[in-house]
C-alpha cells in the first residue's frame, strides 16, 4: 500500500498529476455502444445529446472476429464527434484477455484526450486498479495528455465482492464501482440464468395459519442483489467514489427495469446502465430527483437555518440528519438542474 504522502504524485515521470476529488458530474445513465455495430454507431452522435455518459464497449457482447473493429471504430467516432459536456467512456476487455494491452495502449495514444474514464471489467483486487493504474500513467505521458483518465471497476466475481473495500481505495484515479450481476452469478455459482432483476424463485412465504401449509399463505419475492448493492455503495461511499447499478438485461420489461433502477437510487446508486434507448429515458427519470422531493428538502433546509436543533414539518420531525439526507438531495437536483433545463425549471432552485 502506498504511503499517504505518495498516493497523489504521479506514477510516471511526466504524466497528470492526479486529483484529490472525483469530479461528480451528472451520471444517470451510462448507455452502451458496440462501436463494431454499424447502426449502432451510426445513432451515437444524437444519443450521445441525450445520455449523460456514453460508452464504447470493447468486451462481452462485441463478437471475438470483431474487437479490432470495435477498439478502431470507437477512435474513429471519438475523433469525428463534439460529445459537448456529455462523458466518454470505454470498457476494455478484461485483463486476462489477448486484446486489453493493446485496447489500453490505442486508446490512450489515439483518443486519450477524449476518453474520461475506463471502465475495468472483473476486477478481483486492488493489484488489478494498480497494474491499470501504472499503464495509464506511462501512456498518459508519453501522449503528453494534461488531465488524468479515470479508471472504473466492474464487480463481477465472487473476489471482487470479497475485496471491494481495497478496490474502491485503490487510487486517486478510481471513479466508481458498477455492479455487474451477470458474471457475478456465474462467479458464485448462483443458479440464475439472467442478466440483472429478481427472481420469481428467491422468495419469503408467510407462515401458515393453521394445519394446511399448501393454501393461503403469501410470497413475497425478495432483492438478489440487496447485499451486493449496499456493500458497493458503502466501499464507494467511505472512499468518495461513485456507484452505479449495472444492466438490467430484460429490456422488454420496461417495468421491472425502472423498479431495480429505482431500488439502487434509493440505495446510494448515482446511476445505472442502459442497454437499449428505450433504457435512457428510464434512468433520467429514476436517477433525477422527484420536484416532489426536491421542494421538500428546499422546505426542510430553509427551516434549519444553521442545521441544528428539531423542527417539525408536516408533522414530522425534522434534524441535523434530515436535513443532511435533504442536502444531499439538493446538491444533486442543482448539479442536473445545471445540466438539464427541464430539471431546472421543474426544481425552480
Ligand atoms: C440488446 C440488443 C442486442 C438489442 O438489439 P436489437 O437490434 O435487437 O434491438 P431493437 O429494438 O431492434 O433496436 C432498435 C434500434 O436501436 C438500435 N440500438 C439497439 N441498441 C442500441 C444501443 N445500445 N445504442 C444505440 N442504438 C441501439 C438498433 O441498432 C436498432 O437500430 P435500427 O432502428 O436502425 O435498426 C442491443 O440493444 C445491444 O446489443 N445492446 C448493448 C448490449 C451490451 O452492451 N451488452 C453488454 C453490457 S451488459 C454486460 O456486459 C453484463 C455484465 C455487466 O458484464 C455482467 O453482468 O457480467
Ligand atoms: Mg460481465
Amino acid at each position: 500500500m502506498r504511503n499517504p504522502r505518495a498516493f497523489l504524485r504521479p506514477l510516471a515521470v511526466g504524466a497528470p498529476k492526479p486529483s484529490s476529488d472525483v469530479p461528480f458530474r451528472p451520471s444517470r445513465m451510462i448507455h452502451f455502444f458496440d462501436p463494431s455495430n454499424e447502426k449502432m454507431a451510426a445513432k451515437v452522435p444524437d444519443i450521445a445529446k441525450k445520455v449523460d455518459i456514453i460508452l464504447g464497449n470493447l468486451e462481452d457482447a462485441v463478437k471475438t472476429e470483431k474487437k479490432e473493429a470495435a477498439r478502431q471504430g470507437l477512435i474513429d467516432i471519438a475523433k469525428a464527434t463534439d460529445f459537448g459536456d456529455t462523458q466518454l467512456w470505454t470498457r476494455v476487455n478484461s485483463l486476462d484477455s489477448p486484446w486489453v494491452l493493446d485496447d489500453i495502449v490505442t486508446l490512450v495514444t489515439e483518443i486519450g484526450d477524449k476518453l474520461d474514464v475506463i471502465m475495468v471489467p472483473k476486477v478481483e483486487g486492488a493489484q488489478d486498479i494498480h497494474y491499470v493504474d501504472r499503464l495509464l500513467a506511462q501512456l498518459e505521458a508519453r501522449a503528453g495528455l494534461d488531465r488524468q483518465i479515470l479508471v472504473h471497476a466492474i464487480l463481477e466475481t465472487a473476489e471482487g465482492v470479497a475485496n471491494v473495500e481495497e478496490i474502491a481505495a485503490a487510487s486517486p484515479r478510481m471513479q466508481g464501482i458498477s455492479l455487474g450481476p451477470a458474471d457475478l452469478a456465474a462467479s458464485r455459482r448462483m443458479k440464475t440464468t439472467r442478466v440483472g432483476g429478481g427472481h420469481p424463485g428467491y422468495i419469503v412465504r408467510q407462515d401458515p395459519t393453521g394445519e394446511d401449509l399448501t393454501t393461503g399463505r403469501a410470497t413475497y419475492q425478495q432483492d438478489l442483489w440487496h447485499y451486493t448493492i449496499a456493500r458497493m455503495v458503502d466501499a464507494c461511499a467511505m472512499n468518495d467514489i461513485l456507484p452505479f447499478y449495472g444492466p438490467f438485461g430484460d429490456i422488454k420489461d420496461v417495468v421491472a427495469c425502472e423498479d431495480q433502477f429505482r431500488n439502487a437510487f434509493l440505495l446510494g446508486c448515482v446511476g445505472a446502465w442502459s442497454l437499449h434507448p428505450v433504457q435512457i429515458d428510464i434512468a433520467k427519470k429514476v436517477f433525477s430527483p422527484s420536484p416532489e422531493d426536491v421542494a421538500h428538502a428546499k422546505r426542510v433546509v430553509e427551516a434549519m437555518g444553521d442545521g441544528s436543533g428539531a423542527v417539525m414539518i408536516d408533522g414530522k420531525m425534522e434534524d441535523d440528519a434530515s436535513c443532511k439526507q435533504c442536502l444531499v438531495m439538493l446538491d444533486l437536483a442543482k448539479s442536473l438542474a445545471e445540466r438539464d433545463p427541464d430539471l431546472a425549471a421543474a426544481y425552480d432552485l
